[in-house]
């Protein structure tokens, strides 16, 4: 009996055993088919969102067709080719065209009579002629051609990509979409695009924004929702799309301005993230630059269509721009800052005494010492440079710009794209750490065909940058001191010997550029 009961527990609990056990599967089968089912589910969604922006992309593509204006922009007839062959020769104008288009450059605004609206032809129409980058760009963009164009600072790019951008709101797709982006590197220069193409949004009746950290975001947040083009600096715009203040979806015009910083690294993956949500379908893809290094061409390449490349001056050789006169000096880095006091001495006297001079540091700390070391012997200084506040930065430029203050000192924040009027002289009281970099710098003077004077001392820190800086004052035709020669013509990129490389992104593994000597 005593076994009988013992057999009957062992049973029961046998029993319980596997009712739990199949509780627990049930239970485990239960969750199981919840997690398939959820799985299915995510699938499903993922699914049906790509079918729908799938769909939604060919909606637009074939709106964007239906709307579409055949635009033909070739000056054609108007512009005989002994003309157009002239022009191109005098300009040293390069198109690379895989297509073989062959469009003739626009040489007066008379010839976008009809093909472009009115209202920014008469706005535009107030410069005598195009510029010779906006005469061969045109009718590319015009056509909605993808186009890396490469000219000299201070040519009239801005208008080169902006008018085509604004008149293609006007043509393609919805008027209501936000259509065109412009990317830019810093705050100030994107300001300054805006304020370009803002004078056509207006005249037009669209909307423009312009998108940049270091302001309220609110007013941004705002404005977007109801704008068709919006310039912007890669950090904020990032931001604003991560939160969804901002769907850049219809985005089928894009611009780089400033092209090659955008494609440095530290830039490279913003961009990489901000294109890929853009419209990949339709996009007419943009990249305009003074300085096109090989190094970027190729990643380049990869965001766009048959790309036609226009360069207008010899532009395979890194040179800065012919009207501008420029001085090296080489000198003792220990009496830089005692030089720099007599130049500024010198350049701003006797009829020259207003003249307005833009004084380039390398980094934020060296501007900052020599803001207070000028302050204290008396000079009126306004500075531009990262350690100072938004506010801070545009109340120094509004000041320079409007004559409030003749003297500029800044850093590299200031060297791409700033167009200021009448700035006589460039000093580069510390070299920069790229060639680009000095060609951007001194382009600051010299501008829209007017003459300017660039002042560089140059150190034995910066000795293995005199070989490129040589080819560049050759190749502007300008004399090479000969203390600079005796440094040889080293042409690797190097951290700077007094300050390393912590100034932005330098990537020590990349080769160094072959430069050919004469
Ligand atoms: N067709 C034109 N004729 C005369 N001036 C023009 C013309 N188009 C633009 N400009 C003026 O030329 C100046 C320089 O133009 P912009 O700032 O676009 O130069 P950029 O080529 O972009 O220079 P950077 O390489 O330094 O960015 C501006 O003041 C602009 O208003």
């Amino acid at each position: 009996m005593g076994s009988d009961k013992l057999k009957d527990r062992k049973r029961k609990s046998e029993d319980v055993e596997e009712e739990v056990s199949l509780k627990k599967k049930s239970k485990k089968d239960k969750l199981h088919k919840k997690e398939k089912k959820e799985k299915k589910e995510k699938k499903d969604k993922k699914h049906k969102k790509h079918k729908k922006e799938r769909e939604e992309n060919r909606a637009v593509e074939v709106e964007e067709k239906k709307s579409e204006i055949e635009i033909d922009v070739d000056a054609g007839e108007e512009v005989s080719q002994v003309d157009a062959d002239a022009f191109l020769k005098d300009n040293e104008v390069k198109v690379e065209d895989a297509s073989n288009l062959g469009l003739k450059p626009i040489l007066s605004f008379d010839i976008l009579k009809g093909k472009i609206d009115s209202k920014i032809l008469a706005k535009i129409s107030e410069f005598p002629k195009p510029t010779p980058i906006q005469s061969v760009s045109w009718p590319y963009l015009l056509q909605k051609k993808d186009v890396v164009g490469v000219a000299e600072t201070g040519s009239g790019k801005t208008f080169a990509f902006g008018v085509p951008a604004i008149n293609h709101i006007l043509t393609t797709g919805n008027k209501k979409d936000l259509q065109v982006l412009v990317i830019s590197p810093t705050r100030e220069l994107a300001s300054q695009i805006y304020d370009n193409l803002k004078i056509l949004t207006d005249i037009t009746g669209l909307s423009c924004t312009c998108i940049y950290g270091g302001v309220s975001k609110d007013e941004q947040r705002k404005s977007v929702k109801t704008s068709n083009c919006v310039i912007a600096t890669p950090g904020r715009l990032l931001d604003l799309m991560e939160e969804g203040s901002i769907n850049l979806s219809k985005i089928n015009y894009l611009v780089l301005d400033e092209a090659d910083r955008m494609l440095e690294k530290g830039f490279e993956e913003d961009i990489k993230k901000i294109i890929s949500k853009t419209n990949s379908i339709n996009r007419q893809t943009l990249m305009f630059t003074a300085t096109w290094p090989k190094e970027v061409r190729e990643l380049a390449s990869t965001f766009m269509k048959s790309p036609i490349r226009i360069s207008i001056g010899n532009r395979d050789e890194l040179s800065a721009n012919k009207r501008i006169t420029q001085i090296v000096e080489v000198v003792d880095p220990f009496n830089k800052e005692k030089i720099l006091i007599n130049l500024l001495h010198k350049y701003q006297s006797g009829k020259n005494a207003n003249d307005k001079i833009l004084i380039f540091a390398l980094y934020k700390k060296e501007a900052t010492r020599v803001e207070k070391t000028l302050q204290y012997k008396g000079f009126k200084v306004a500075a531009i440079h990262g350690d100072l506040s938004q506010q801070q930065r545009t109340q120094s430029l509004d000041d320079f710009k409007n004559g409030k203050t003749n003297l500029l000192l800044a850093t590299d924040v200031a060297a791409r794209g700033l167009d200021i009027p009448n700035v006589k002289v460039v000093i580069n009281l510390t070299f920069p750490l790229t060639i680009e970099d000095y060609v951007h710098r001194i382009g600051r003077t010299g501008r829209a065909g007017k003459t300017g004077i660039s002042h560089t001392l140059f150190t034995e820190h910066e000795k293995h940058l005199s070989g490129a800086l040589m080819n560049v004052l050759r190749s502007g035709d300008q004399p090479v001191p000969d203390e600079l020669m005796k440094f040889g013509g080293h042409t690797k990129k190097k951290e700077h010997g007094a300050y390393g490389a912590f100034f932005k992104n330098v990537d020590m593994n990349v080769k160094a550029k072959k430069i050919k000597f004469d």
